[in-house]
């Protein structure tokens, strides 16, 4: 197993001591009906509304013993050297979209101009509207062009899914390459904190992935099932390439897992991720999406004679089946989005019914509207932690979608 005291992921259900999250800014008012297509939002969430969600989400994790980390937070306090500030600006800039030098220049002054880190980088996170830079001129074909454009710099709504740009996996960091250029752009705060951050530049933290590579993955997909099995959707977002690359990186440390478990799901919406159908709520229960119980294919994974071989096997079988054997229990009990009832599973799946956060074994965080679903997972003997959820599931996520945990207790 890895040794460092910054990360400790193995299981998904273990006590909670240290979590990742972004409270929504101001990039969420920057969201506008045509831009929602592209920037992956159904709706435009009440900000207002939105940030005392979240701060109710917060205050579950620190009132049951998790230190509460924040992204523009950590971000800020890897770059206070002038030189990784510099490096980090001009790599955010340059991959905010192609601009003439002189642009880039003005950009980076402006940005420069902000009292601390803290607001430069929740600036960026923000976005950047055309009428908050002086002498913006209008001075090539695409700038006439595109002059109807509000934005110098996007902004980035999904950022308060702290899940999915990377993923702690045992003791390392699976610092993922996103599907889309929008959320791609999300992966450049999480580079800077585990390479210059305090927390983590000296823990030699391994990288189970990189955000540079072509194959794409998101932690959405990542589920920690035990220190023996990790699970993987290979998803709308997540390519089975990414998953092998991974996977042998993974088994070339001494670290404790044996099998990775490639759960091959539908490529849709409705199904982005592996977490959106399925998640972990105790050691033999967990929520599910009524449409994935059914006979699922899956590949088994294992390290072969040599760091370069895998050996691959396939099965199709009951989502019950397979989690029983490779968790190695005699029976587990899947917890049906809606009760079952298609009308509620549709209704309580579109707002993350299944997308639970256990901060425990057998303790959960779920929004409130979810009620039906909720109801069962008491029947159930789950102890929950009820959060408000008008504004916030208006992004498509849940609960183990805004959160990355840092670190939980061994189980
Ligand atoms: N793990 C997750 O399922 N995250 C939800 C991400 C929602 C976001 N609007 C997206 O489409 O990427």
């Amino acid at each position: 197993m890895g040794n460092n005291q910054a990360l400790q992921v193995y299981s998904e259900i273990g006590s909670l001591k240290k979590v990742l999250l972004h409270r929504p800014g101001r990039e969420i008012e920057n969201l506008t009906p045509d831009l929602m297509d592209r920037l992956l939002f159904d709706d435009i969430p009440y900000l207002e509304i939105a940030k005392q969600e979240h701060d109710a989400f917060a205050d579950i994790f620190r009132n049951n013993g998790a230190d509460v980390f924040y992204l523009e937070e950590l971000t800020a306090q890897a770059i206070t050297d002038d030189v990784i500030k510099n490096k980090f600006i001009d790599e955010f800039i340059e991959e905010a979209k192609p601009m003439s030098r002189k642009k880039r220049e003005l950009v980076k002054e402006y940005l420069l101009s902000f009292s601390s880190n803290k607001k430069m980088v929740s600036k960026m996170m923000e976005g950047i509207r055309k009428n908050e830079i002086k002498n913006f001129e209008k001075t090539s074909l695409s700038d006439m062009i595109e002059s109807e454009y509000p934005f110098i710099v996007d902004p980035m709504p999904n950022l308060y899914f702290t899940r999915d740009p990377f993923a702690t996996i045992g003791s390392g960091i699976s610092l993922n390459h996103m599907k889309t250029i929008t959320r791609n752009r999300e992966t450049l705060f999480s580079k800077y904190i585990f390479k210059y951050h305090n927390m983590f530049k000296n823990e030699e933290i391994p990288f189970w992935f990189k955000r540079d590579e072509n194959a794409s993955i998101e932690g959405g997909d990542q589920l920690v099932l035990s220190d023996k099995v990790v699970a993987i959707g290979i998803s709308e977002r997540t390519q089975a390439a990414a998953i092998e690359k991974l996977t042998k990186r993974i088994f070339e440390k001494n670290e404790s897992f044996e099998v990775v478990l490639a759960f091959d799901i539908p490529k849709k919406r409705a199904f982005m991720h592996l977490d959106t159908v399925f998640t972990m709520v105790d050691y033999d229960k967990f929520t599910i999406h009524p449409e994935i119980e059914g006979p699922l294919t899956v590949y088994s994974i294992r390290k072969g004679e040599n760091e370069e071989e895998l050996i691959i096997d396939k099965e199709t079988k009951e989502l019950s089946e397979i989690l029983s054997k490779y968790l190695e229990i005699d029976r587990v009990t899947l917890i049906r989005c809606g009760a079952g009832n298609m009308i509620d599973a549709g209704r309580e799946q579109w707002n993350d019914g299944s997308n639970t956060l256990a901060i425990a074994p057998g303790e959960v965080i779920v929004y409130s509207r979810n009620h039906v679903t909720n109801k069962l997972l008491e029947e159930h003997g789950i102890k929950l932690h009820i959060m408000p959820s008008s504004e916030l599931s208006r992004g498509r996520g849940g609960p183990r979608c805004m959160s990355m945990p840092l670190f939980r207790e061994k189980i």
